[in-house]
């Protein structure tokens, strides 16, 4: 087994995926739906039309349409793969095409404000359930994909209430023979968890770069030529896309707000113990995160070396 996907699945869960917006996640979950034959034909559309001609050259669908509506024409799993302020005006334009039982999902980053944007739209012939893949990097475009991205990492449905079970179950099903752990929880929840573990720790990484890059005036190369330390790190992150990264903070507020006044105040605290030369306050709090890093990595969540090399050498 080379990709570490396992064996493929029996019966397609789904009889046609359609997938909306390609880029990194649209097309990593096309080629791990094709290689684990988790729906029998895949048809994909990108508002962009230098990105569909890329996905008619790289054939990682069966069919790529010219328009979203016409995507999900028979599509009995549909899934929005675009920038998180982008999808509102997607499901206007699908909604009355779409087929009646049609699950309709997406993969943003952010979770509550998609379900308002986005199930105002939806015939009640469907099902709405959105989902999260916690996983990714700071690529964007369709030959960024890769069809283990998802493998072992954490995917979050948040089903609203009332959300037909069999239609959850076998999304589900979808995700975890993507290669994924799957967890279900309410979407606002989903967006505070977020805000802390994904979206405060990118927008740390652009501030820093940003500070640093002011300060290189004076410093001139001495930013790039010293950068192996902690800053490289940062400089990845701060690589992410700007369209995605810059929806995810119009549309998650609300929680970014809350947590980075939170993370306000433990800065200053520490601030404080740096002035005040209180060690044993430091000492104290890195050796507490050292412990949460080294048992993230005992859960299996992380290597304990940067793991974005995780793409395999057939992973096409
Ligand atoms: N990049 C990451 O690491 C992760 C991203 N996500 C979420 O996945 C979604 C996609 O992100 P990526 O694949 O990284 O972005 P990407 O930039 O690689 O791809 C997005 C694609 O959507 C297309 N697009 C934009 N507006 C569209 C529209 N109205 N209709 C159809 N296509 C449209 C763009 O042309 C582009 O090809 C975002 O909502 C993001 O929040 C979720 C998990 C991880
Ligand atoms: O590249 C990284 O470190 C990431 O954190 C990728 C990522 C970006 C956005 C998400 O919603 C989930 C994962």
């Amino acid at each position: 087994m080379v990709d570490g996907l396992g064996s493929a699945l029996g019966e397609p869960l789904f009889e046609r995926a359609a997938i909306i917006g390609v880029g990194l996640i649209g097309s990593s979950l096309a080629r791990v739906i094709r290689r684990k034959g988790l729906a029998r034909e895949i048809v994909a559309f990108d508002a962009s039309s230098k990105v569909r001609a890329r996905l008619r050259d790289i054939a990682i669908a069966d069919h790529v349409a010219e328009t979203a509506a016409a995507a999900v024409e028979g599509a009995d799993l549909v899934v929005l793969c675009a920038p998180v302020g982008a999808m509102g005006e997607i499901a206007e334009e699908i909604g009355p095409r779409l087929m009646a039982g049609a699950t309709v999902s997406d993969v943003g980053s952010v979770k509550a404000s998609i379900v308002a944007a986005v199930a105002p739209h939806l015939p009640a012939s469907v099902t709405f359930i959105p989902a999260h893949p916690v996983a990714g990097t700071e690529e964007s475009g369709p030959d960024s994909g890769f069809a283990t991205l998802f493998l072992n990492r954490w995917t979050i449905l948040t089903p609203p209430e009332g959300a037909d079970p069999k239609a959850v179950a076998r999304l589900a099903a979808f995700w975890k023979g993507a290669g994924a752990n799957v967890e279900t929880m309410a979407a606002a929840h989903h967006d505070l968890v977020l805000a802390i573990t994904s979206h405060v720790p990118h927008l740390i990484a652009y501030n820093i770069v940003g500070t640093a890059a002011d300060l290189e005036e004076v410093t001139q190369s001495e930013v790039i030529k010293f950068s192996a330390g902690g800053f490289r790190d940062f400089t990845r992150i701060a690589a992410s896309d700007p369209i995605m990264w810059r929806d995810i903070f119009l549309n998650n507020r609300e929680a970014v707000l809350e947590m980075l006044g939170r993370f306000n105040e433990d800065l200053t605290a520490l601030q404080r113990m740096i002035r005040r030369g209180d060690g044993e306050g430091l000492q104290s709090l890195f050796t507490h995160t050292r412990a949460i890093r080294r048992s993230i990595i005992d859960q299996g969540q992380e290597t304990a070396a940067p793991d974005f090399g995780r793409r395999t050498k057939d992973d096409g």
